[in-house]
């Protein structure tokens, strides 16, 4: 058979047949996946598909952010640094798709949003259990964010587990205590639903670190892992707040906030506060 130019012939060898034989569509669950965007606005408004799909896929990226932080915790627990390191490298990358994905949001504008932004009711981000865990296994710990998931008991029960539990970052001064550096009792055990609050006992840790990086290798890359990570938490932080200020302005949120000065303050939080302190007290001697 001759074939039409600018087609590419399909070769003999794949497969067409797929009856009762795993498929593409089978494997991954398409037909769950892709019915799940149900547009509430009637007549339909074009551009809330738009907004369904960056949030889902968005709840899809945290899914596997959860997955790896969990991983790496386990990894420190059991002082196993280089499977940390791969992960943090990927956990970065989809910070960034995610930060990156506010430039198609940001093509909607304030007159299509209040096209549908009334079907949304009370529902808001602030809502996202994803979110609030990865906040919690990064170490923004917060037992009144829990109470928002009063009428979902397996989402509930999931964040009051992460938010007892230690944080990557208590797992990180765990894991440097036992390789002998002078952590503060108090970082080692504690109640660990609080948030951890800046330590001037952690300084001098991080200075040797720092001042020694050949001795200190892993400790070091592993710190600048976690500033890297920190950043990219807050570029994202950044970037939603900058698109909620121009797509609704100074408008309350759904949710009951404030709006755009609620999400302002988040920029003020910091999950590993000593790693961006001991960068001002380095060379000073
Ligand atoms: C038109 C687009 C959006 C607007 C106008 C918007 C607006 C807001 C506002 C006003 C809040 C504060 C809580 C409230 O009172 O509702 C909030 C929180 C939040 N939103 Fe959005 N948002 C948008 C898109 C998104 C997207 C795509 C995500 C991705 C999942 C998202 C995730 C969140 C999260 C996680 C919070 C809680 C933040 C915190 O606790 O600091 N938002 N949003
Ligand atoms: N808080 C937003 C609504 C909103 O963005 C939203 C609504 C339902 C589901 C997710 C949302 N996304 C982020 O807050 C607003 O005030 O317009």
């Amino acid at each position: 058979m001759s074939q039409p130019p600018n087609q590419r012939p399909i070769e003999q060898g794949i497969t067409t047949d797929l009856k009762d034989r795993l498929s593409y569509a089978g494997y991954l669950q398409l037909p769950t996946l892709l019915s799940a965007q149900k547009p509430l606005t009637n007549p339909p408004q074009h551009d809330e598909l738009l907004f369904i799909i960056q949030h889902q896929t968005s709840e899809l990226w945290m899914k596997l952010v959860i997955h790896e932080l969990s991983a790496a915790i386990e990894h420190l627990q059991r002082d196993d640094l280089d499977p940390c390191l791969k992960i943090f490298a990927r956990v970065k990358h989809i910070q960034r798709q995610l930060t990156e994905q506010w430039s198609v949001l940001e093509t909607l504008t304030p007159s299509d949003y209040l096209g549908f932004r009334h079907v949304l009711g009370p529902a808001s981000g602030f809502q996202s259990a994803q979110y609030r865990m990865i906040e919690f296994l990064l170490g923004n710990k917060n037992a009144d964010m829990v109470r928002v998931f009063a009428h979902d008991p397996d989402a509930r029960a999931e964040l009051e587990r992460v938010l007892h539990a230690p944080s990557l970052y208590d797992e990180f001064l765990r894991h440097l205590a036992r390789r002998g550096h002078a952590i503060p009792a108090e970082c080692i055990e504690r109640d660990w639903s609080l948030p951890h609050t800046s330590n001037p006992g952690l300084l001098p840790v991080f200075e040797a670190i720092y001042e020694g990086t050949d001795a200190n290798w892993d400790a070091y890359h592993l710190c600048e892992q976690l500033v890297d990570i920190e950043v990219n938490f807050q570029l994202w932080r950044f970037r939603h707040m900058k698109t909620v200020e121009r797509i609704i302005g100074y408008k309350r949120g759904t949710g009951g906030s404030s709006g755009v000065a609620f999400l302002k303050q988040a920029l003020e939080l910091t999950f590993f506060p000593e790693l961006f302190e001991v960068r001002t007290q380095l060379g000073a001697r």
